[in-house]
């Protein structure tokens, strides 16, 4: 019996599952689940469920970074003394960390000093998430000194892209040396919804295509063909492709030319652990749907009255066109066979105008929901639940996406944690 962490640093989240694994061939059961939200906005939340036992719902707390998120989330899981599995931090066997940009690492790696110094050079590749979750690594090797840390990473799951579609045009040369090509993000929780949505139709994983969408404050769109990772939005950082809370997705190139005189210049916030010019902020921090509508909350934005609120119904109509482009590109792609179109990601999972929206943007595919379905999504539902209309030709599936139990059920499975 193993007690494994599993921690998801988001951009705007820090999500901790805990669990108990029996052995290598049992799935890992969770026995808490603590998460803050909201770390780029004003205000910053604490949810905790211990078991079936809600602790504490979206409780205030003070967290400027992923660093204090994870100080907080440590004391409330080991200071809990009702978690009865722990006893002291020594009891905390494995710690699964998601590894936003893994380069060519194709498995979970154990993290060891030539690992940890090999994710660091990959940090400029994704420079919202690679530093941060490096960060809570460290706190961790410190003061978790009995854990076996593991990366999963994001990128493993799009290994399978095509070289067509992972290539970009540009000398071939260089691209090799320098690794220079499509990566693609998301991918433990593209891994996870294939999984669940090929339960949920009771169809063979190596049979089913689908075109996923996972929507939080980073967002991206994944074909899926054949159960594998066949095309997707983010491409050799998670800015490009789709906007995001703070990100400007895919934008002409040429635009970081034409921004400002100092955008080649490194920005004020990098530091020797991470080069980050000042067009690289901008782009990624200081752009998306909070440069159009002043928040990052999805909920205030798709919620605003579009008359009163201009700028929130720009920033709503905007983020459909963009969704709504890579559905079409991937229908074309999976040549019209999708056995359905998945919303995950907090914006996928809880906007129902957002998922109406989208649905009947490209309604001429044949993609039709139920109003009533929709509006009744229950985040403390079924993992998978269906919002299909009647007449429609391919289901529309909302998936409630776990990349910590994929984390966790990666590890897990390892032979050489349990010799
Ligand atoms: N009730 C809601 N309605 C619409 N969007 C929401 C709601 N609650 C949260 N969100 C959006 O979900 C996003 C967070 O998604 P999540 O997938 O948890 O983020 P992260 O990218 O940090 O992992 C936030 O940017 C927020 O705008
Ligand atoms: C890759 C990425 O953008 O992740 P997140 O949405 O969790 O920030
Ligand atoms: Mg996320």
């Amino acid at each position: 019996m193993k007690i494994i962490f599993a921690i998801n640093a988001g951009s705007s989240s820090l999500k901790i599952s805990v669990y108990l694994a029996e052995d290598r061939n049992a799935t890992p059961r969770q026995i808490a689940n603590a998460q803050i939200s909201g770390l780029t906005s004003q205000s910053t939340k604490l949810t905790y469920i211990r078991g079936n036992e809600s602790i504490y719902k979206n409780h205030q707390v003070r967290a400027g970074s992923q660093d204090d998120a994870f100080d907080i989330i440590l004391n409330s899981l080991v200071g809990d003394e009702n978690l009865d599995e722990i006893g002291s931090k020594s009891d905390i066997a494995i710690t699964c960390h998601r590894i936003v940009h893994g380069g060519k690492y194709e498995s979970a790696q154990i993290i060891t000093k030539d690992t940890y110094y090999h994710i660091q050079t990959l940090s400029d590749l994704a420079p919202l998430h690679n530093g941060a979750a490096l960060g809570i690594v460290e706190t961790c090797i410190r003061k978790l000194p009995d854990t076996t840390n593991i990366a999963c990473f994001d990128t493993q799951f799009h290994m399978s892209l095509p070289p067509h579609v992972y290539t970009y045009p540009i000398n071939q040369e260089r691209a090799q040396k320098n690794g220079l090509r499509k990566y693609g993000f998301h991918g433990l929780s593209y891994s996870f919804i294939t999984r669940s949505v090929a339960k949920f139709l009771q169809k063979d994983v190596s049979k089913l295509n689908i075109i996923a969408l996972h929507l939080g404050s980073g967002a991206s769109a994944c074909a899926i063909k054949g159960g594998k990772s066949w095309d997707t939005s983010m491409g050799l950082t998670p800015l490009s492709g789709l906007p995001g809370a703070t990100r400007s997705g895919s934008v002409d190139p040429s635009l970081v030319f034409h921004y400002a005189s100092d955008v080649g210049k490194l920005s004020p916030t990098s530091t020797a652990k991470l080069h980050i010019s000042k067009a690289e902020e901008i782009l990624n921090k200081e752009s998306g749907l909070s440069a159009l509508a002043g928040t990052t909350d999805f909920a205030v934005i798709a919620g605003a009255d579009r008359a009163e609120h201009p700028q929130s119904a720009l920033a709503f109509d905007l983020f459909v066109d963009r969704v709504s482009a890579f559905i079409g590109s991937y229908y074309v792609s999976l040549e019209g066979r999708v056995d359905a179109l998945v919303f995950a990601g907090g914006i996928g999972e809880k906007s129902s105008r957002f998922r109406s929206a989208v649905v009947s943007s490209t309604a001429c595919l044949g993609f039709g929901i139920s109003d009533s379905a929709n509006d009744s999504i229950s985040t403390e539902g079924s993992v998978v639940q269906d919002i299909s209309s009647e007449d429609t030709r391919s289901k529309v599936l909302v998936c409630q996406t776990d990349e910590q139990i994929e984390m966790a059920c990666m590890c897990a499975s390892k032979n050489e944690l349990w010799d």
